[in-house]
């Protein structure tokens, strides 16, 4: 079976809440992103990146923190699935936009996961691309069903 890893930056602890929520779904070790290693990355054969979007559409800097060490790590094939937490409503023309920052530094992923935009209200995010999230898109306070939309996209992963 594979080891599965999931790693998260989290402000207020939305994004904990939301990584924990998959982690145990999926039986998953659970790290948050401040403390992540090279270690962590190389003894885990799939990952679930999670991180909440700030600023002016930016990755919570717990996490740009670490797109220098994702940067350098030979992921070889092995999946990612990613997560983003944002707010559609106060946010909308940035929503979850953060995500995509993960994009150019996971080369030699398989990035799995994307989703449709089904049951969202937004202008713009630089994470869909060709009508996709690049992965699971969670609007913590706005939507009061996400666990069943995140429990569904865990069961859907392959890894
Ligand atoms: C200053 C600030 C800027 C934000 N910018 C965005 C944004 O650009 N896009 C978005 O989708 N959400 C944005 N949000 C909403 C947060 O991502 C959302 O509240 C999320 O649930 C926070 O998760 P966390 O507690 O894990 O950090 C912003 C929130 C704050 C406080």
């Amino acid at each position: 079976m594979s080891k599965i890893l999931v790693s998260y930056a989290t402000k207020g602890g939305d994004t904990k809440e939301v990584a924990e929520f998959i982690a145990d779904i999926l039986k998953a070790d659970v790290i948050e992103a401040k403390n992540l290693n090279e270690n962590d990355l190389n003894s885990h054969d799939g990952f679930i990146f999670a991180a909440s979007t700030h600023g002016d559409g930016q990755i919570f800097a717990n996490f740009d923190d670490k797109l220098g060490l994702l940067n350098q790590t030979d992921f070889n094939g092995r999946k990612v699935a990613l997560v983003g937490v944002g707010n559609q409503e106060r946010h909308g023309n940035d929503f979850c936009s953060g995500l995509s920052a993960f994009l150019p530094v996971l080369k030699k992923a398989k990035i799995i996961g994307a989703t449709d935009a089904n049951g969202y209200k937004f202008n713009f995010s630089r994470s869909f691309i060709n009508d996709k999230f690049i992965g699971l898109v969670v609007d913590f306070k706005g939507d009061s069903d996400w666990k069943s939309r995140a429990e569904k996209w865990a069961e859907s992963l392959n890894f």
